[in-house]
């Protein structure tokens, strides 16, 4: 059953407050498929408790316990698209017939150039819905055809990992070739990054990245916090009067490519420290920022810092969206529907998106619709530190990657009321 919550911050707008957030989902599901293609030699610890990683490890124990190969196994990711995408290449190469499926968004989110890169390397997949979106027939037999594929880099770097992840099991390596500009480039770069932790090595000469067979390390791989749900925080000290807020374990440099909140949020008037222990939030005064931003290498961070450059009434303009409409939710249209609530429209010009924040206004009470995306719901919690009855509809939909957020909220100062 779907439950909205009363979300509100009652008194001065002063927090004060040392948040523990739990493991990237990111590092976390690669960790998790590597561990699996390295049977059990390369061990994670610091799972992120996202519900996208716990569906996606209770997949991987269902198929490693899978004993009949010739009865199709029915495995449901619900909205994790790493999940599926990840899946969609490691089922491909072990022992067993599976029904890959998902939410109904997920049917709605394309897999074709994985699916087809795939495909030509010798996997045996089928659409068994739609085609080229899940869900998929995955059957058992794969036959190396060729090393190299090539594959459309702007569509989602999800299917660039996937394939780079089974790589070093495939009989003759792979040679992945990609064409056309890349997007989220940061998230490719911790795949490769985990795989050389994990032992295998790469080479990436212009646009081709190769991997040769090669034996897993006997190894730990530690997942660090998540920093896109660090980035909900940079939002609320951004809106706070005044806000100290201790973020432990985050490190600065990370393989996570959202860890650029950082820098993005300086304007906006929120400063990180370095801290014995991790990072430290302080608010300060925003400046101007006159450069489009481009957040090609970061689309997670896009709603926090769109929705909050917004209720700072910031007329910014933003780059690098595209990725957005095939996600949780179309994004851009779930932005623009929600923001029209506070007076700000996001308006599209040739692939820029500008904030026009000339009518902002707080109504004494709103209620944010979430369209099955937790960052919808995260992006505008802060809002009730300027609204003074905030409901987010479907609230409980942050489990898909920061299921203790509301709890964490209550620890800043917020109070969070089921209705
Ligand atoms: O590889 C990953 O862990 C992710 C890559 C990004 O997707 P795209 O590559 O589809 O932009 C990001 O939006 C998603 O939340 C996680
Ligand atoms: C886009 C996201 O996740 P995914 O693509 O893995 O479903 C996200 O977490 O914002």
């Amino acid at each position: 059953m779907k439950k909205n919550a009363v979300v509100s911050f009652k008194g001065i707008k002063a927090i004060d407050a040392e948040i523990t957030l739990t493991g990237s989902k990111s590092e976390s599901n690669r960790a998790l498929i590597i561990a699996a293609l390295s049977n059990g030699l390369v061990q994670v610890d610091n799972l992120s408790d996202a519900a996208d990683t716990v569906i996606l490890n209770g997949i991987l124990k269902q198929v490693s316990e899978n004993t009949d190969a010739d009865t199709a196994l029915v495995v449901n990711v619900g909205h994790a698209g790493t999940a599926m995408r990840f899946l969609t290449a490691y089922l491909s190469t072990v022992r067993g017939t599976f029904h890959l499926t998902g939410s109904g968004r997920m049917k709605e989110r394309p897999i074709r150039l994985l699916a087809e890169a795939l495909q030509k390397l010798g996997a045996g997949i089928q659409y068994a819905g739609e085609e080229g979106y899940p869900p998929l027939d995955i059957s058992r037999d794969f036959n190396q055809l060729t090393r190299t594929v090539n594959i459309q880099g702007d569509v989602s770097s999800q299917y660039l990992s996937a394939l780079l992840m089974i790589a070093t099991t495939l009989p003759q390596g792979l040679s992945l070739k990609i064409d056309g500009e890349l997007t989220s480039k940061p998230y490719l770069d911790m795949t490769l990054s985990m795989l050389e932790e994990a032992g295998i090595a790469h080479q990436w000469e212009s646009n081709t990245i190769h991997i040769e067979k090669q034996a897993f390390k006997d190894v730990r791989l530690t997942v660090e916090p998540d920093w896109s749900a660090s980035s909900y925080w940079y939002s609320i000290a951004a809106l706070a009067d005044q806000a100290v807020i201790a973020l432990p374990n985050l490190k600065e440099q990370s393989l996570q490519g959202d860890s650029k909140i950082q820098g993005i949020m300086v304007p906006l008037g929120v400063r990180t420290s370095r801290t014995p222990n991790g990072i430290q939030l302080k608010s300060g005064t925003s400046t101007d920022i006159k450069e489009v931003l481009n957040l090609k290498d970061c689309p997670d961070l896009a709603q926090t810092i769109i929705v909050c450059a917004a209720a700072k009434g910031l007329n910014l303009s933003f780059t690098g969206l595209e990725t957005l409409k095939i996600k949780e939710t179309n994004r851009i249209l779930a932005l623009q529907q929600e923001l029209a609530k506070i007076g700000v429209q996001l308006l599209e010009d040739n692939e820029v998106y500008t904030l026009n924040c000339k009518q902002l206004s707080f109504p004494e009470k709103v209620t944010f619709e979430t369209y099955d995306d937790h960052r919808m719901a995260m992006a505008f919690a802060p809002l009730s530190m300027l609204i003074k009855e905030v409901q987010i509809a479907d609230y409980q939909v942050v489990e898909k990657s920061y299921p203790d957020f509301w709890k964490d909220l209550e620890k800043a100062g917020f109070t969070v009321e089921e209705i």
